[in-house]
């Protein structure tokens, strides 16, 4: 599909909404308003839940604090509904950041069922608080108006409700193909993945729980504005099941999914209400909730990714456009070659009574591939989790760049211009080339939550995508920048790993065993880039277990074995060393 059959498409779902009322009974208008009124809360999940990871059912709290803050501001204290808006949103909003606070560093289900906690304590809280009129609600809740005209009828605030769900979506799909959004749509990828780009994955996490309240805010102030009357039942964690389900049915990796699952809940309910009585007389309540506990297993055992994603593989996509020529993004103060850029410093690292490393001090100097080798259980990969931040020493110091990194996150190292790739590759696989390569740019631009949701941010986009490009090109996957990662063979997703690291512009680069796994001809290909970075003067440290691959790499080689450094050499000196044969089974190397 081209851009301009995109935006017909776009334009014609717009007048479609707007001709809706006239078009429309009164009832399906009513209809149609709950449905915009959910989809706020649904597409928040889709964000929250689909794209970031927190599974919650803790949002119709959220839609509650607001429904009551605008209720107490407009029908107990006779304001405006649009003070009533502000405290809503002030409000909900910091609740939502105290809790994700409290809660956001708890991992998968603790999480989800701190969500429960809190959501139920929140629910209870409505019934009980003297003057938000218990139990029986309250009534009298003006309707909103915009200058002197009441959008008192229901397809007078149909478009208020839809002009917010459209805003809503075009905000959330800016924010999704921007800085920010790509670092989101990362976090399912795991912490150190997200870590490793530079990127804080508590504050990742907290802008989207917040984000997500905030959506159930805007829904819970239409909710109380449109129906008159509140009261607790609709605010309670039951709800916020069903909400959850809306973003799932819909498909929660998609921000349209929030909107399809919304409809097809309430068009469902609906109906069900309709008919049931007509099949089961008397006992429809009930089963209600059975018939929709059916459907949602059903939907879980045969559709789980959700109606949106499952049909747009059978319609055309958007082409997407080759990123262009930009100034580029600003680089960091290499060091002068020769110079030490890390020190490592009898550094220990023990597992209970295993000592994994044991005092090893090495160094790596500005414009060196240093090859870290040794037998299986050498201790390597502890000693590369040190660098990185992935694990603490307990004892021992890191120094790089003149700044010891020994007790910081792996966030804040790799921002210090450290950048690694993975022994199991940690790429995202729904993601393109592109924007997988784009991620690695994240330390080196600026962009926030407001500027890449109103797209101020252009300038420095273009010119990461035209890194990323670059980066694609010097690693030879710049001929589809736009197929997906997944798709790719071990080998180039290797590589991809590696113009992903490149992308940071990273004072040291640190490979872990990238020649797993691979073919011979894959390990070729990987030789020869690796030959290229060291001509061009990239600090390489390569730690390996392949020693025939590192051998005609590297300047300079540090061998480990249980825990300890056996020797330090060139690698004709390593390769004719009698310990180091030792070490490995006595092989000749
Ligand atoms: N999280 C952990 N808990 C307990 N022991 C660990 C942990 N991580 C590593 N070890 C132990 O520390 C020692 C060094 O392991 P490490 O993975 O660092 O070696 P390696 O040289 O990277 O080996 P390989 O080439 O097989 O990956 C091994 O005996 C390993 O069992």
């Amino acid at each position: 599909m081209t851009r301009a059959q995109l935006a017909t498409v776009k334009i014609v779902a717009v007048l479609a909404l707007a001709a809706a009322p006239f078009l429309l009974s009164p009832f399906s208008i009513t209809l149609l308003n709950y449905v915009g009124i959910y989809s706020l809360v649904a597409v928040g999940l889709v964000l929250l839940t689909g794209i970031v990871g927190i599974i919650s059912f803790g949002q119709a709290a959220f839609i509650g604090i607001a429904a009551y803050a605008t209720a107490w501001v407009s029908a107990i204290n006779g304001q405006s509904p649009w003070l009533g808006l502000v405290l809503a949103i002030v409000l909900t909003c910091t609740v939502a950041a105290v809790l994700g606070l409290a809660t956001l560093r708890l991992q998968g289900h603790f999480l989800s069922l701190s969500t429960i906690a809190w959501g139920l304590s929140i629910g209870f809280l409505f019934g009980n608080i003297d003057g938000l009129g218990g139990f029986n609600g309250l009534s009298n809740i003006p309707p909103i108006s915009i200058g002197s005209y009441a959008l008192s009828e229901g397809w007078q605030i149909y478009y208020l409700i839809w002009a917010f769900v459209v805003a809503v979506l075009i905000l959330l799909n800016n924010l999704l193909n921007s800085r920010l959004g790509r670092a989101m749509r990362t976090m399912r990828g795991g912490k150190t993945l997200v870590e490793s780009l530079g990127v804080s994955a508590y504050w990742v996490n907290l802008t989207a729980f917040v984000i997500a309240a905030f959506l159930a805010a805007l829904s819970g102030w239409l909710y109380a504005h449109l129906s008159r009357f509140i009261s607790p039942t609709p605010f309670e964690p039951l709800a916020g099941i069903e909400y959850l389900m809306m973003a799932m049915i819909g498909g929660a990796t998609s921000l349209l999914g929030g909107i399809v699952g919304a409809a097809v809940i309430i068009f469902l309910k609906n109906a069900v209400q309709d008919y049931l009585p007509v099949i089961a007389k008397g006992a429809s309540g009930q089963l209600e909730i059975v018939v929709f506990a059916s459907i949602f297993i059903l939907f879980l055992q045969r559709a789980r990714q959700g109606i949106v994603p499952f049909l747009s593989r059978f319609l055309p996509q958007p082409q997407p456009k080759r990123p262009e020529p930009a100034p580029p993004l600003p680089l960091r103060n290499q060091p002068a070659p020769g110079e030490v850029l890390l020190q490592v410093e009898g550094a220990e690292r023990r597992f209970g009574g295993l000592i994994a490393v044991n005092k090893v001090s090495f160094e790596v100097r500005a414009g060196e591939i240093l090859g870290l080798i040794g037998p299986n259980g050498a201790g390597k990969s502890t000693m590369f989790n040190l660098l990185t931040g992935a694990l603490a020493c307990n004892s021992g110091k890191i120094v790089f760049a003149g700044r010891s990194i020994e007790r910081l996150s792996q966030a804040k190292i790799a921002r210090a211009g450290i950048a690694r790739t993975f022994q199991h590759v940690k790429l995202r696989p729904r993601m393109t080339l592109l924007d997988n390569v784009l991620l690695g740019t994240y330390t080196r631009t600026k962009a926030g939550l407001i500027s890449g949701a109103l797209r101020l941010e252009r300038q420095e986009e273009a010119s990461a995508r035209a890194e990323a490009m670059r980066q694609l090109e010097r690693i030879g996957l710049g001929d589809h920048p736009f197929e997906l990662a997944g798709n790719l063979p071990l080998g180039n997703q290797r590589l991809l790993e590696i113009a992903r690291a490149l992308a940071a512009d990273p004072l040291l680069l640190v490979l872990d065993e990238p020649a797993a796994g691979l073919r011979r001809n894959e390990k070729q290909k990987l030789a020869e880039l690796l030959a290229n970075l060291r001509r061009e003067h990239v600090t390489i440290l390569l730690v390996e277990h392949d020693m025939e691959f590192v051998m005609n790499l590297v300047d300079r080689i540090v061998v480990m074995d249980f825990g300890t450094k056996l020797c330090e050499g060139d690698p004709a000196a390593i390769r004719n060393d009698a310990r180091v044969q030792e070490a490995y089974l006595g092989s000749t190397v």
